[in-house]
Protein backbone atom coordinates (compact mmCIF):
# COMPACT_ATOMS: atom_id res chain seq x y z
CA UNK A 1 0.00 0.00 0.00
CA UNK A 2 1.24 3.49 -0.78
CA UNK A 3 0.96 5.78 2.25
CA UNK A 4 0.24 9.48 1.89
CA UNK A 5 3.06 11.67 3.16
CA UNK A 6 0.94 14.71 3.91
CA UNK A 7 -2.48 16.16 3.31
CA UNK A 8 -1.91 17.99 0.01
CA UNK A 9 -4.80 16.74 -2.13
CA UNK A 10 -2.54 16.49 -5.17
CA UNK A 11 -0.54 13.75 -3.48
CA UNK A 12 -3.53 11.47 -3.36
CA UNK A 13 -3.97 11.81 -7.13
CA UNK A 14 -0.27 11.13 -7.70
CA UNK A 15 -0.32 8.06 -5.49
CA UNK A 16 -3.24 6.51 -7.33
CA UNK A 17 -1.32 6.71 -10.62
CA UNK A 18 1.74 4.73 -9.47
CA UNK A 19 1.36 1.09 -10.43
CA UNK A 20 2.94 -1.57 -8.22
CA UNK A 21 4.12 -4.63 -10.16
CA UNK A 22 4.98 -7.63 -7.94
CA UNK A 23 8.03 -9.77 -8.73
CA UNK A 24 9.59 -7.43 -11.29
CA UNK A 25 12.41 -7.52 -12.31
CA UNK A 26 13.09 -10.36 -9.88
CA UNK A 27 10.98 -12.47 -7.48
CA UNK A 28 10.27 -10.58 -4.27
CA UNK A 29 10.63 -7.06 -5.71
CA UNK A 30 7.52 -4.87 -5.58
CA UNK A 31 8.31 -2.67 -8.56
CA UNK A 32 7.03 0.90 -8.37
CA UNK A 33 6.05 1.72 -11.93
CA UNK A 34 5.91 5.46 -12.58
CA UNK A 35 5.13 5.09 -16.29
CA UNK A 36 1.44 5.00 -15.36
CA UNK A 37 1.83 8.37 -13.59
CA UNK A 38 3.34 9.84 -16.76
CA UNK A 39 0.22 8.84 -18.72
CA UNK A 40 -1.78 11.32 -16.64
CA UNK A 41 -0.77 14.92 -17.45
CA UNK A 42 -2.41 16.33 -14.32
CA UNK A 43 -0.73 13.89 -11.95
CA UNK A 44 2.62 14.36 -13.72
CA UNK A 45 2.30 18.15 -13.58
CA UNK A 46 1.24 18.05 -9.93
CA UNK A 47 4.38 16.03 -9.15
CA UNK A 48 6.64 18.59 -10.81
CA UNK A 49 4.72 21.50 -9.24
CA UNK A 50 5.10 20.11 -5.72
CA UNK A 51 8.86 19.93 -6.13
CA UNK A 52 9.04 23.36 -7.78
CA UNK A 53 7.00 24.95 -4.99
CA UNK A 54 9.44 23.51 -2.46
CA UNK A 55 12.65 24.56 -4.21
CA UNK A 56 11.84 27.85 -6.01
CA UNK A 57 13.63 30.81 -4.44
CA UNK A 58 16.07 28.60 -2.52
CA UNK A 59 19.10 29.79 -4.51
CA UNK A 60 19.67 26.37 -6.05
CA UNK A 61 21.82 26.59 -9.19
CA UNK A 62 22.20 22.88 -9.98
CA UNK A 63 19.63 20.11 -10.35
CA UNK A 64 21.39 16.76 -10.74
CA UNK A 65 19.57 13.66 -11.85
CA UNK A 66 20.39 10.37 -13.42
CA UNK A 67 20.02 10.72 -17.14
CA UNK A 68 19.92 7.53 -19.11
CA UNK A 69 18.24 5.96 -22.04
CA UNK A 70 19.50 2.70 -23.52
CA UNK A 71 18.24 -0.82 -24.22
CA UNK A 72 17.72 -3.32 -21.41
CA UNK A 73 20.64 -5.53 -20.59
CA UNK A 74 21.11 -8.67 -18.56
CA UNK A 75 24.61 -9.45 -17.32
CA UNK A 76 25.91 -11.89 -14.72
CA UNK A 77 22.46 -12.36 -13.23
CA UNK A 78 21.93 -8.63 -12.78
CA UNK A 79 18.81 -7.36 -14.51
CA UNK A 80 18.63 -3.71 -15.44
CA UNK A 81 15.35 -2.47 -16.83
CA UNK A 82 15.00 0.09 -19.62
CA UNK A 83 17.13 2.93 -18.32
CA UNK A 84 14.70 5.76 -18.77
CA UNK A 85 13.44 6.99 -15.45
CA UNK A 86 16.25 9.22 -14.31
CA UNK A 87 15.69 12.07 -16.71
CA UNK A 88 11.98 12.50 -16.21
CA UNK A 89 11.74 14.73 -13.16
CA UNK A 90 15.02 16.65 -13.03
CA UNK A 91 14.87 18.75 -16.22
CA UNK A 92 11.39 20.26 -15.71
CA UNK A 93 12.23 21.09 -12.09
CA UNK A 94 15.53 22.68 -13.15
CA UNK A 95 13.84 24.83 -15.81
CA UNK A 96 11.13 25.98 -13.44
CA UNK A 97 13.49 27.02 -10.65
CA UNK A 98 16.07 28.59 -12.99
CA UNK A 99 18.84 26.07 -12.31
CA UNK A 100 21.10 24.18 -14.67
CA UNK A 101 20.51 20.47 -15.18
CA UNK A 102 23.47 18.15 -14.68
CA UNK A 103 23.02 14.59 -15.97
CA UNK A 104 24.53 11.80 -13.91
CA UNK A 105 24.92 8.92 -16.31
CA UNK A 106 25.61 5.25 -16.33
CA UNK A 107 29.07 4.18 -17.57
CA UNK A 108 30.45 5.17 -20.97
CA UNK A 109 27.62 7.51 -21.95
CA UNK A 110 29.27 10.87 -21.36
CA UNK A 111 31.77 11.97 -24.03
CA UNK A 112 33.91 14.30 -21.91
CA UNK A 113 36.17 13.70 -18.94
CA UNK A 114 34.23 12.21 -16.02
CA UNK A 115 34.45 11.38 -12.36
CA UNK A 116 32.54 8.34 -11.15
CA UNK A 117 31.10 6.56 -8.10
CA UNK A 118 30.10 2.89 -7.85
CA UNK A 119 27.06 1.76 -5.84
CA UNK A 120 24.73 -1.17 -5.11
CA UNK A 121 21.00 -1.34 -5.91
CA UNK A 122 18.07 -3.35 -4.54
CA UNK A 123 18.56 -5.73 -7.48
CA UNK A 124 22.03 -5.18 -8.83
CA UNK A 125 25.03 -2.88 -8.90
CA UNK A 126 25.95 0.10 -11.02
CA UNK A 127 28.10 3.17 -11.48
CA UNK A 128 27.30 6.87 -11.98
CA UNK A 129 29.44 9.31 -13.94
CA UNK A 130 29.45 13.12 -14.08
CA UNK A 131 31.26 15.45 -16.48
CA UNK A 132 34.21 17.24 -14.99
CA UNK A 133 33.47 20.99 -15.02
CA UNK A 134 29.66 20.65 -15.03
CA UNK A 135 29.43 21.84 -11.43
CA UNK A 136 31.56 24.50 -9.79
CA UNK A 137 32.90 24.92 -6.29
CA UNK A 138 30.28 26.28 -3.90
CA UNK A 139 27.23 25.73 -6.10
CA UNK A 140 24.02 24.78 -4.30
CA UNK A 141 22.67 21.52 -5.68
CA UNK A 142 19.48 19.50 -5.51
CA UNK A 143 19.65 15.77 -6.27
CA UNK A 144 16.45 14.40 -7.81
CA UNK A 145 15.38 10.82 -8.51
CA UNK A 146 12.14 8.97 -8.99
CA UNK A 147 12.68 6.58 -6.08
CA UNK A 148 14.90 5.82 -3.08
CA UNK A 149 15.29 2.17 -2.17
CA UNK A 150 18.65 1.28 -0.58
CA UNK A 151 19.89 4.85 -1.04
CA UNK A 152 22.90 3.73 -3.08
CA UNK A 153 22.06 5.86 -6.10
CA UNK A 154 21.45 9.07 -4.13
CA UNK A 155 24.55 8.46 -2.05
CA UNK A 156 26.68 8.08 -5.19
CA UNK A 157 25.11 11.21 -6.69
CA UNK A 158 25.81 13.25 -3.54
CA UNK A 159 29.38 12.01 -3.42
CA UNK A 160 29.98 13.11 -7.00
CA UNK A 161 28.65 16.60 -6.30
CA UNK A 162 30.49 16.99 -3.02
CA UNK A 163 33.77 15.80 -4.54
CA UNK A 164 33.71 18.83 -6.85
CA UNK A 165 32.84 21.17 -3.99
CA UNK A 166 29.09 21.61 -4.45
CA UNK A 167 26.79 21.93 -1.46
CA UNK A 168 23.98 19.36 -1.69
CA UNK A 169 21.00 21.21 -0.21
CA UNK A 170 18.58 18.27 -0.26
CA UNK A 171 17.64 15.08 -2.09
CA UNK A 172 14.15 14.84 -3.58
CA UNK A 173 12.32 11.67 -4.63
CA UNK A 174 8.83 10.86 -5.69
CA UNK A 175 8.76 7.49 -3.86
CA UNK A 176 10.53 6.10 -0.79
CA UNK A 177 10.74 2.42 0.15
CA UNK A 178 11.32 2.98 3.90
CA UNK A 179 11.84 -0.69 4.72
CA UNK A 180 15.14 -0.59 2.84
CA UNK A 181 16.39 2.23 5.12
CA UNK A 182 17.95 4.21 2.29
CA UNK A 183 17.78 7.41 4.34
CA UNK A 184 20.43 6.03 6.64
CA UNK A 185 22.94 6.04 3.80
CA UNK A 186 22.51 9.75 3.20
CA UNK A 187 24.69 10.81 6.15
CA UNK A 188 21.99 13.03 7.59
CA UNK A 189 21.31 14.90 4.35
CA UNK A 190 17.64 15.94 4.19
CA UNK A 191 15.43 13.86 1.93
CA UNK A 192 12.04 15.05 0.68
CA UNK A 193 9.60 12.43 -0.66
CA UNK A 194 6.01 12.65 -1.81
CA UNK A 195 4.86 9.07 -1.15
CA UNK A 196 6.11 6.13 0.89
CA UNK A 197 5.48 2.52 -0.04
CA UNK A 198 4.97 0.17 2.92
O1 LIG B 1 18.01 3.67 -3.67
P1 LIG B 1 18.58 2.68 -4.64
O2 LIG B 1 18.68 1.30 -4.07
O3 LIG B 1 19.89 3.14 -5.20
O4 LIG B 1 17.58 2.51 -5.85
C1 LIG B 1 16.94 3.58 -6.47
C2 LIG B 1 17.24 3.65 -7.93
O5 LIG B 1 16.80 2.46 -8.59
C3 LIG B 1 16.14 2.83 -9.79
O6 LIG B 1 17.02 3.01 -10.83
P2 LIG B 1 17.63 1.86 -11.71
O7 LIG B 1 19.11 1.97 -11.59
O8 LIG B 1 16.99 0.58 -11.38
O9 LIG B 1 17.36 2.16 -13.21
P3 LIG B 1 16.44 3.00 -14.17
O10 LIG B 1 15.84 4.15 -13.45
O11 LIG B 1 17.40 3.45 -15.17
O12 LIG B 1 15.40 2.07 -14.68
C4 LIG B 1 15.49 4.13 -9.43
O13 LIG B 1 15.18 4.88 -10.59
C5 LIG B 1 16.51 4.80 -8.55
O14 LIG B 1 17.44 5.57 -9.29
N1 LIG C 1 11.09 -1.57 -5.93
C1 LIG C 1 11.52 -0.74 -6.88
N2 LIG C 1 10.65 -0.22 -7.77
C2 LIG C 1 11.08 0.63 -8.72
N3 LIG C 1 12.35 1.00 -8.85
C3 LIG C 1 13.24 0.53 -7.99
N4 LIG C 1 14.56 0.75 -7.86
C4 LIG C 1 14.99 0.02 -6.82
N5 LIG C 1 13.99 -0.66 -6.25
C5 LIG C 1 12.88 -0.36 -6.97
Amino acid sequence: MLVLKDEDPRIHGIKTKIRVVPNFPKPGIMFQDITTLLLDPKAFKDTIDLFVERYKGKNISVVADRFSFCPSKIDKGTFKGIEARGFIFGPPIALAIGAKFVPLRKPKKLPGDVIFEEYTLEYGKDRLEMHVGAVELGERALVVDDLIATGGTLCAAMNLLERVGAEVVECACLIELPDLQGRERLNGKPLYVLVEYQ
